[in-house]
């Protein structure tokens, strides 16, 4: 499937550019953001492992891309970044008027309603699609390691949980850590999956991680002056439930830090070590 070039910058050494594809998952063009970096010691057949970033309610591929602060150490550390867009995006796809579902909302989930089942598939996009076209387009390796923000870090839990052989590490800040039992998750859930609430599980990472038989590495990144700290993130039950099956998570509250972008850029170099840590293992770019 071919790619096509919308922007191309340079950022430390390594290149930040946006594409455009049409998506046979999500059945519309989409476009992802992509850090490569372009490290001058590096030898021709190397690829660079990747970090795929999930990003929030609201957001397109830009958000991480402009606010996060990533590529200096990602160029540094020899590690990839694939932004992609939060929910399939178009005229011909269906919306809602509220921020919080439709575009910009996909949860990455397969819808299995109507009218949504049709283009929102953004886990299948995740954890296949996208994978597939980035590794053929670039020069990236398949070790992949995933993080996201809020519904992004719901995403990345729920992703790794579901496919641990298929990442070396996940983290996430401020993720919807129980999203079956608060009012963004219940709203998403109920309308993409329909009122049976025995599917929801299936994107739930605190019911995820007493079913997880392979343990990745783990870090969450949470502020306590996050506004949606309370109501819709609930890192606790995640805490309860890992705790009760023995998954060891390290769930970090960072003091004064709200839900934002800043907070994000606080903390990014810590996560991008932390994953480093695994993606270069036995696999130096450098
Ligand atoms: N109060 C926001 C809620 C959405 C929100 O806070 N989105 C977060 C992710 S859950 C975000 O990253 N926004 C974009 C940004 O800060 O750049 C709104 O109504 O738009």
């Amino acid at each position: 499937m071919p790619i096509e070039l919308v922007s191309s910058t340079k950022s430390f050494d390594g290149l930040q550019q946006q594409y455009r594809h049409q998506s046979a998952v999500l059945d519309c063009p989409m476009h992802f953001s992509i850090f490569v970096p372009q490290k001058a010691d590096r030898e021709e057949k190397q690829r660079y492992p990747v970090l795929y970033w999930l990003s929030g309610l609201t957001c397109t591929d830009a958000n991480f891309s402009q606010k996060a602060g990533a590529q200096r150490l990602a160029a540094a550390l020899g590690i990839a970044l694939v932004i992609p867009d939060t929910s399939p995006r178009g005229d011909d796809v269906a919306d809602d008027p509220a921020y919080d579902l439709g575009q910009g909302a996909g949860f990455y989930v397969n819808a299995t309603q109507q009218p949504w089942k049709q283009h929102y598939r953004m886990y299948d996009y995740i954890v296949k699609e996208l994978p597939q076209l980035v590794e053929a387009n670039f020069s990236v390796s398949q070790r992949r390691a995933i993080s996201g923000h809020s519904m992004g870090g719901h995403g990345a839990l729920v992703i790794a949980l579901r496919n641990p052989e298929r990442y070396t590490s996940v983290s996430a800040f401020s993720p919807i850590c129980n999203p079956i039992a608060c009012p963004w998750g219940e709203k998403a859930l109920g309308a993409y999956l329909g009122a049976d609430t025995t599917g929801w599980e299936e994107y739930d990472a605190s019911v995820l991680v007493g079913r997880a038989e392979t343990h990745l590495p783990l870090l969450i990144s949470q502020g306590d002056k996050d506004e949606f700290l309370e109501d819709q993130l609930r890192p606790e039950a995640l805490q309860l439930a890992a705790e009760a099956c023995g998954y060891p998570i390290r769930l970090e509250h960072h003091a004064g830090y709200d839900h934002s972008y800043y907070f994000i850029a606080s903390f990014i170099e810590e996560h991008l070590r932390f994953h480093a840590d695994f993606l270069l293992k036995n696999n130096p770019v450098a």
